[in-house]
């Protein structure tokens, strides 16, 4: 599904400042994986992201998706396949546009037709019911400007744009880390109800071991640029934070310290 073959990406190459993000890293993830991944701040966890949705463009190696390579494709051209959501609910939203109007721009871009194209009145029905299987209401605030909603009714509309249509991956850039903790919850729930009721491949950045090894199929921790530890299977079912921690001291041969890590 999706292919990364020894990527590697430097920052201010040649420079005092030369600071390689991504090392020779190569990933394998199979279609309908959902993959949690955490590491320590500068880990390449974002520069990962960056990488595959072609906000950046690395060195060297190769990055394919459903047997496309997709190395040296534009991000725009990727954004129609890849759904990405991150840590800021105001990012990836029109917030002078109405919830409506977001979602309709959002479905007629996965469709490849005119962003600013007309939906029918049955694509309008589905963008709605959509938006009504989340069961917060949202449906009878579709004249509301989104920018008016909450953080967490806000990340839950990003959800449902992000995957109006089958995304053929999803990134999700803790993309509740700047909620309060009910929001949080409420929307790790619904990515968990939308992830796994249409088999989306996810890869989900969070600080929080025990959210990363409850939710999803595989955890990856980073480290300077690199996957430190990969666990999945039944290996996973079993293992505590400490446990992921102790793994990821014997690979490294060091401590883990990150005061961002959440346990
Ligand atoms: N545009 C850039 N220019 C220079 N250096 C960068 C740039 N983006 C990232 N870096 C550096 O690359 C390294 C990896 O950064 P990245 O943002 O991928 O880490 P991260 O694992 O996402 O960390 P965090 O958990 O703190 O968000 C860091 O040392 C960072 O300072």
């Amino acid at each position: 599904m999706l292919n990364i073959n020894e990527a590697t990406k430097i920052f201010n190459k040649n420079t005092p400042d030369e600071h390689i993000a991504l090392n020779n890293l190569s990933l394998e993830v199979s279609d309908g994986e959902f993959v949690t991944i955490i590491g320590g701040n500068g880990a390449g966890k974002s520069t990962l992201f960056n990488a595959i949705s072609g906000t950046l463009l690395c060195e060297s190696g190769t990055i394919s998706l459903d047997g496309q390579d997709i190395t040296h494709m534009a991000e725009f051209k990727r954004a129609e396949f890849i759904g990405r959501i991150f840590q800021d609910p105001m990012r990836g939203t029109a917030p002078h546009l109405t919830v409506g109007e977001n979602l309709i721009i959002a479905y007629m871009r996965s469709i490849k037709k005119n962003m600013l194209g007309i939906p029918s009145k049955k694509e309008k029905n589905y963008i709605k019911e959509r938006l009504a299987a989340l069961n917060l209401g949202l449906e009878d605030r579709m004249n509301t400007k989104i920018g008016l909603l909450s953080g967490g009714q806000r990340q839950a509309v990003t959800l449902v744009m992000a995957t109006l249509v089958k995304p053929k991956l999803l990134l999700l850039d803790e993309h509740t880390a700047a909620l309060d903790p009910v929001s949080a919850k409420s929307v790790i729930d619904l990515t968990n109800k939308i992830v796994s009721e249409n088999n989306i491949t996810t890869l989900m950045i969070t600080h929080n071991i025990t959210s990363a090894l409850a939710m999803g199929t595989r955890t990856i921790m980073m480290d300077s640029g690199t996957i430190a530890v990969d666990i999945k299977g039944d290996e996973r079912k079993e293992l505590t934070v400490q446990d992921v921690l102790k793994k990821f001291n014997s690979v490294k041969k060091k401590e883990f310290d990150d005061d961002n890590v959440l346990l």
